[in-house]
């Protein structure tokens, strides 16, 4: 694990998950964890299959409530959200944390701007007042109507698929669909986002083209991207900070270059015993 002095993750950060833990019966999953999530980070938690990390994924965005621990998250200066105690609906909303999911979960049936426009529901009932002006277009609502689209198609844009936003999604490429994903994620203004295996079946051109997507995210957009990988490539190349989990504890934190060389991350990924770790370890 690294040493050393604080980490740029540690003194700006957006997320600070504190002494998690979540138990389902006698299984302990994720077992007295705590890291942070930098602001302007691409953060990576990754470990074996098994290790907890879609079950960290799901207590930060409130699919489960955790057994214990604290998830704050920080509101540019207002009281900080404390996500253990909102629903998966507020933690969207409010907090504005988003997700994407392991398996695709786009409406294959809609449009690719159609899609867009669903995700920015919350923003137009607000809108709307829920009032009969809205049905007839007027006032705040047909503006705000007209600023959801614009903001949809600016992420077609974005994404390359301006040229295709009246085709329905489940037509396209998987990796336009899971770019499409992310972005439909964006039009939430998220200042989380959180993606489950993002490169999960992409092969090596559209993986590339999901690193970009994801860098010109943190670099444009402000928000802070916290992602669930096996692709070790993906992982290396684009992300400032890597968490590793294993049996539910943390074993590494730090930059990839740190946990590259860990010798308990190595033994996690090889299946080496403890001992043999340590063994490893003391190699000079
Ligand atoms: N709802 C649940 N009920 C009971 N056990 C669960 C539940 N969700 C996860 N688990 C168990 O918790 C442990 C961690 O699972 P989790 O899915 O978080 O791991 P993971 O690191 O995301 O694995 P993978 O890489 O295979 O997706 C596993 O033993 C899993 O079977």
């Amino acid at each position: 694990m690294s040493e050393g002095g604080a980490k740029p993750w540690d003194t700006d950060p957006i997320l600070r998950v504190e002494h998690l833990t979540m138990r389902f019966g006698g299984l302990t999953a994720v077992d007295d964890v705590s890291f942070s999530v930098g602001r302007e980070d691409i953060t990576a938690l990754i470990g074996p299959n098994g290790a907890g990390k879609t079950t960290v994924f799901n207590c930060i965005t409130g699919f489960y409530k955790p057994t214990e621990g604290m998830l704050t998250l920080d509101a540019d200066g207002g009281d900080p959200f404390y996500l253990e105690r909102l629903s998966d609906y507020e933690i969207n909303a409010d907090a504005r944390v988003a997700r994407t999911f392991q398996n695709i979960r786009l409406f294959p049936g809609m449009t690719v701007l159609e899609n867009l426009l669903v995700a920015q529901h919350n923003v137009l009932s607000r809108a709307s007042g829920f009032s009969f002006g809205a049905i007839l277009g007027l006032g705040q609502f047909g503006r705000a109507e007209q600023d959801a689209v614009d903001l949809a198609r600016s992420w077609l844009d974005r994404i390359g698929l301006l040229p295709r936003a009246d085709e329905a999604a489940g037509g396209l490429p998987y990796g336009d669909q899971r770019r499409l994903e992310i972005a439909r994620a964006m039009c939430t203004r998220p200042k989380l986002l959180c993606l489950d295996e993002p490169a999960a079946g992409l092969n090596a051109r559209e993986s590339e083209a999901l690193n970009a997507l994801l860098q010109t995210i943190r670099e444009t957009d402000g928000t802070a991207i916290f992602l669930i990988e096996h692709d070790m490539s993906v992982v290396m190349r684009i992300s400032d900070h890597v968490i590793v989990l294993d049996y539910g504890k943390k074993i590494a934190d730090g930059t990839p270059s740190d946990v590259r060389n860990d010798p308990h991350v190595i033994a996690a990924y090889l299946g080496v015993s403890d001992e043999d770790a340590q063994a490893l370890e003391a190699r000079p």
